[in-house]
Parts: structure tokens; sequence; C-alpha cells
């Protein structure tokens, strides 16, 4: 089976904080994961990590290594690895347009720039996401006048111009209404369905799709559970998890929690 990530004993500091301390991670392709913390478990490090923003100190059997490879050129690991993330949506310039917004993943850029040209191919490729994830009316409008649900379809239809192996996805219905939620969930299951591996860092527990059976639980940069949904995913894990007392419901293969 092909290997998505793989993290061995990776220690990662921000600035004098250290954040994870041996950290070992492996996903497969088609183990679609969700990656479930709390706020300042090092969701957002492990984020920096994967898109290379930041590298785990030099240990003789440190290995961090995505799609089998130690060594990447950026450019090229973002055709394979799409991400959206909360970050990329508030860097992204508001005087972009939807189309360029899509366009610019082509270039793995954040806007478009004068000395960019895109082919035939390019644009009708952008074309067909716009409307795949219907936002086709949003082509012209600038990205600053959009709300935060189209910006995020946008962004996921940005990651997914090069038909990357899989997706990383920083809290995707962070901010959404409740159609918007159901509709950029559904859009995630169709990708799951079309063999994209889905990783999901979040804490929010409802935006697990039925489908995502692993589940990773991060807590002060350590992973302290990691197995199949039935078996970590209960009332006494998120309750340890969050440090909080709350009841955990279940309808239709996703999860809530509520206050007990
Ligand atoms: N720029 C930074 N400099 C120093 N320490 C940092 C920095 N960013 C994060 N940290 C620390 O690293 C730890 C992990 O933070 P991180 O942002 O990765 O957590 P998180 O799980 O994404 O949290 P949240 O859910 O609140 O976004 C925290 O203790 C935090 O204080």
């Amino acid at each position: 089976m092909q290997n998505i990530l793989h993290i061995h004993n990776a220690t990662v500091y921000r600035e004098r904080n250290r954040v994870f301390q041996n950290l070992c991670l492996n996903i497969d392709r088609g183990q679609h994961t969700a990656l479930l913390g709390p706020n300042g478990a090092g969701k957002t490090t492990l984020l920096k990590l994967l898109a290379r923003e930041i590298y785990p100190m030099p240990g003789t059997d440190t290995v961090l290594r995505l799609f089998g490879q130690e060594r990447w050129n950026v450019w090229d690991l973002r055709s394979r690895l799409g991400m959206v993330s909360q970050d990329l949506q508030q860097e992204y310039p508001g005087n972009v347009s939807g189309r360029e917004v899509v366009l610019s993943g082509f270039r793995s850029s954040i806007g478009t720039y004068a000395h960019h040209h895109f082919s035939r191919e390019e644009v009708l490729r952008t074309d067909q996401l716009l409307q795949a994830l219907s936002v086709t009316e949003l082509a012209g409008k600038s990205f600053r006048s959009m709300s935060t649900g189209q910006q995020r379809r946008l962004l996921l239809a940005r990651a997914l111009v090069n038909d990357p192996q899989a997706l990383l996805l920083d809290e995707p219905t962070s901010g959404l209404d409740i159609k918007a939620c159901f509709f950029y969930l559904d859009t995630i299951r169709e990708l799951m369905r079309q063999e994209k591996t889905v990783i999901l860092v979040t804490h929010h527990i409802h935006e697990i799709p039925p489908e995502m059976k692993r589940i990773v639980l991060l807590k002060n940069g350590r992973v302290v559970a990691d197995g199949p949904k039935e078996i970590v995913l209960t009332e006494q894990a998120m309750a340890d998890l969050f440090e909080t007392p709350l009841r955990l419901l279940e309808s239709g293969g996703y999860f809530q929690v509520v206050p007990a």
C-alpha cells in the first residue's frame, strides 16, 4: 500500500516551545484520518510541518516522509497534497477573482501574477471545478466580496486543480452556516469516494464524515490515541481530551458533543 505520510521521532519547536517530542504518525493511501485535538494540541504545527513551513530538529532516526520521499520541492508537493487551511484563507488577497483563486492552484501561488500564463486546458479544468463545486457565479467576483463558505469552496477547487492524491483539510466547516457546512461535508464525502485520501485536522467532532474510520487524538503535542473510530471516539475519550464533562451523540454516522 502506498504511504502518504510517515513521521518518525520528530521533535518540533515553535520558537522556544517544544510542541512535539518524538512524534510518530503513519498514514497510508486510502486511510482517511481525522486528527482531533483541543486548542494548543499542536494541530496547526502539524499542518505547517506537512506544508514544509517548519521542520523537525535533525535527529539520527528522525524521518518526515511524504509520498515516500523525504526531499520535496514545495511546488511539486502541493500538486500531490492539496491543502485548505484557515491560514491560507486569511492570507489570500482580497482583490483576486474567483477564477484566479482556482487558477493560482496550478502555480501553487497565493494570487496570480502578470507573468503567469494559463493554458486552455488549465482554464477548462478551472471552469469544470467551478461548476463541480457550484461556484461558477463567483468566477468574476473578488475574494473579499465572498462569504466565508464561498471562499472555502473556491480554496477547495484551488486545491483540486492538479488532481492531488491526498487532501489536508484544516477545520473545513469552521465559520460555515448549516447549509454551507452540509454542502462542504457532502463534497468531502464525494472526494473520498473518488479515492482522494482525506486527512482532517480539527477540534470539531461534527465535521468527521461517516466514512472516515481512523481517529488520532492529539493532546499537548502527543498522540494519545490512534485507531478505529468505534474504539477511539468514545464519550470518555472526548471528555478526557477536551477536559470537560460532555455527552457524545451519534446520528447517521456523524457525531456531536453536548454539555453533560
Ligand atoms: N509561533 C509560535 N511561537 C511559539 N509557540 C507557539 C507558536 N505557535 C504555537 N505555539 C505553541 O505551540 C503549541 C501548539 O500550538 P498549535 O497552534 O499548533 O495548536 P493547535 O492545536 O493548532 O491549537 P488551536 O486549536 O488553538 O489552533 C501551543 O502550546 C502554542 O502555544
